[in-house]
């Protein structure tokens, strides 16, 4: 779906990707870990064309029609609108509307109550509130999600659940995901691969069912010896 070639970027003086070549295959979950200011989400905002990089290019195929769900849902929706008017942004620049109807099957397909189309973020759990923003993410029927650190503001139990739901809503819309956390437990239960970014470079590009921990980085080992196993 993409190809990723040479790419970098510096703001200012500093170098956040440094030559960075890896590809997407549509229908994956390509995962991204790395440490905090490793250049993961510049990465993803220069696939999704928000960023411009310096140097290098990425070749799309199939048309990805592109989405993304940050981690922080609070400061991503309007605190004054309902869920109905959250999940109808992504139609804003269109003629459609989504329609009740849709709006409910939307609310289904991320597992949530319908009654809460009328109530405003304040009034939700941090659980739904982000199974909101995924489902105004996948309204539009996206071909490509960008999943950024999503997990990072929810208690472990909501973290399972909404680890479960994107396995559900990956196999029933055919998405591809590129996945980007600091959770190695969630990228080996919802990836197929996964590239350790460490300074602006790719210290490894792992196959999730087929690794050697001997073949990985010294920083990778120390990552892999980290987890506390989960059952996602
Ligand atoms: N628009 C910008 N202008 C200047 N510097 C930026 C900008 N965006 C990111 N940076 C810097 O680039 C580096 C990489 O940031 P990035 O957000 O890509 O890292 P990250 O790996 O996603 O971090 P985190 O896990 O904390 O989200 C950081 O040092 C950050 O301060």
């Amino acid at each position: 779906m993409f190809k990723i070639i040479n790419i970098s970027k510096t703001y200012k003086d500093k170098k956040v990707l440094d030559n960075i070549n890896f590809d997407i295959k549509k229908g994956s979950c390509l995962g991204i870990i790395g440490e905090s200011g490793s250049g993961k989400s510049t990465l993803a905002k220069i696939i999704l064309g928000i960023e411009k990089a310096n140097s290098g290019e990425i070749l799309k195929n199939n048309k990805p029609t592109a989405s993304i769900v940050f981690q922080d849902y609070n400061s991503s929706v309007n605190p004054k609108f309902t869920v109905y008017e959250i999940l109808n942004e992504p139609f804003w620049n269109s003629y459609k509307k989504l329609d009740m109807k849709n709006a409910i099957l939307l609310l289904k397909s991320v597992e949530l109550e319908i009654n809460i189309l009328k109530k405003y973020p304040h009034e939700l759990s941090g659980g739904q509130l982000q199974r909101v923003c995924i489902a105004r993410a996948i309204a539009n029927k996206p071909n490509f999600l960008v999943l950024d650190e999503i997990l990072s503001s929810l208690d472990i139990l909501n973290q399972i659940e909404i680890i479960n739901l994107l396995k559900k809503i990956k196999e029933r819309n055919n998405i591809t995901y590129l996945f980007i956390t600091h959770n190695l437990e969630s990228i080996f239960s919802l990836c197929d691969r996964f590239l350790v970014i460490k300074d602006g470079k790719i210290l490894d590009d792992i196959l999730v069912n087929n690794f050697l921990q001997k073949d990985v980085s010294p920083y990778t080992k120390q990552l892999f010896n980290a987890i506390i196993p989960i059952k996602f």
